[in-house]
């Protein structure tokens, strides 16, 4: 199989998934994360009746002149109704107070006196000021979120402005993780000599969480076939989509792609042009997807940005697959020139000016952990092209790309 170019590999593995089929009522309050099945329409005006932006008296305007003085008709507060306003009179009024018939102006009370029930003006109102008025913010009938929106703290705060106590979602995508690897062993453990802990179980577990699927089972592989069979006959069993990690390199123990084979799956693709990553496989196995990351623990990171997360959020029912990519200037000694996509670890600075600055860690091996959590997201370094100092390149945000 030839190496796939980067673009066509991330297009192709965000299409390799089925779409969500069904969907189910989710409590608003514990939303958040998870993905709108069906769209939001406004229930009613936002707000549903003028009312006062501000603690004060409400007037009409064709009232005021210099000196004038209003006789207080009533107190109401938020939450009451007002009585009509009789002409020459004030009614007093707070925050959310709902404009009485016949006023169309506040006056905030740091602006008159009143004294003994009649309310002085000391500086001239403008006409309508301080209302705020029905449906300023929200069209009864409006579309408000389109199916396929995540929901966020935002789209909580709107939706419960809305009235919305159970709202329709997709369920929880449900990911089943394999690890593999004779040399590995699970934190917590006792590390024996050539031994290495297995950080990308866990580390494939929190980025499948972060995306809002669940994680079904994290499994580790010994690299045998028939281990391998037992866990994929487990994970394809309970899960939606299967990751697999280590394995797929040409190594004599590298068995996963022939496992797949041999359980009847199919390997559809195999090898991208990017570094790292380059080993990746996609499969499928009963219709179930599987991608194969590579065994380096920041390959596996990158691959899993840049590769699967546009996979879970098709499965998802997401409206927006792909992230967005922005553009910064590297800050780098040296230059890059590669035959592959190379996506170096950077750290992003944003200056007053705009511009953003893009500074590569040290240390680019695909084993280097240490510059994941220092990294803030990647810089692509085209294949074949000189890039060095100061030079433009695209880069791709964990914050964006890991949601
Ligand atoms: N002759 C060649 N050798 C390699 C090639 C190649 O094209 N020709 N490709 C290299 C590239 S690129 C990568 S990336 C790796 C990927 O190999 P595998 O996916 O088969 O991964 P492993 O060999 O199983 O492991 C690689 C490396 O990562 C460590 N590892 C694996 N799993 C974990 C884990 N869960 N937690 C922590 N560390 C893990 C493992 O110990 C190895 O050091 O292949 C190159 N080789
Ligand atoms: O993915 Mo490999 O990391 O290119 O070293």
């Amino acid at each position: 199989m030839d190496m796939l170019d980067f673009d066509l590999a991330q297009s192709r593995l965000a299409q390799a998934g089925k779409l969500p089929q069904t969907a189910e009522t989710c409590l608003l309050r514990q939303a958040r994360g998870r993905i709108l099945a069906e769209p939001i329409i406004a229930t009613h005006d936002l707000p549903p009746a003028d009312n006062s932006a501000m603690d004060g008296y409400a007037i009409s305007f064709a009232d005021y002149k210099p000196g004038a003085s209003f006789p207080v008709q009533q107190r109401c507060f938020a939450g009451q109704a007002p009585e009509p306003l009789q002409r020459g009179n004030a009614i007093r009024l707070f925050t959310g107070s709902l404009i009485p018939e016949g006023a169309d102006t506040v006056v905030m009370q740091e602006d008159c006196t009143e004294t003994d029930n009649v309310l002085t003006v000391n500086h001239a109102p403008k006409a309508g000021a301080h209302v705020r008025k029905r449906g300023e913010d929200v069209q009864k009938d409006k579309r408000l979120l389109p199916a396929g929106a995540l929901l966020g703290t935002a789209e909580i705060a709107l939706l419960a402005s809305q009235g919305y106590e159970y709202i329709s979602v997709y369920p929880k995508l449900k990911v089943g993780i394999l690890s593999t690897g004779d040399e590995l062993v699970e934190p917590g453990k006792p590390l024996q000599t050539a031994q290495i802990y297995n950080s990308n179980g866990p580390a494939l577990a929190a980025l499948v969480d972060k995306l809002g699927a669940q994680v079904v089972h994290v499994l580790h592989a010994a690299d045998t076939h028939e281990s391998l069979r037992d866990a994929f006959t487990r994970l394809i069993g309970d899960c939606d989509l299967v990751l697999t990690v280590g394995g797929v390199s040409v190594g004599e123990k590298d068995l996963v792609k022939a496992t797949i084979e041999q359980m009847g799956g199919s390997v559809d693709l195999w090898r991208v042009r990017m570094k790292p990553g380059k080993p990746v496989a996609m499969a499928h196995a009963h219709s179930k997807p599987i991608v194969c990351l590579p065994g380096n623990p920041v390959s596996a990171y990158v691959v899993f940005t840049l590769l699967v997360s546009p996979l879970i959020r098709t499965m998802q029912g997401r409206e927006r697959v792909l992230p967005e990519i922005s553009y910064g200037k590297l800050a780098s000694a040296i230059t890059f020139n590669e035959t592959r996509e190379e996506f170096l670890r950077v750290r992003a600075s944003h200056a007053p000016d705009g511009s953003t600055t893009l500074s590569p860690y040290a240390q680019q091996g695909s084993g280097v952990i240490s510059s994941l959590p220092w990294a803030t997201g990647v810089a692509r370094i085209p294949a074949n092209t000189l890039v060095g100092h100061d030079d433009i390149v695209a880069y791709y945000d964990f914050a964006h790309w890991q949601v």
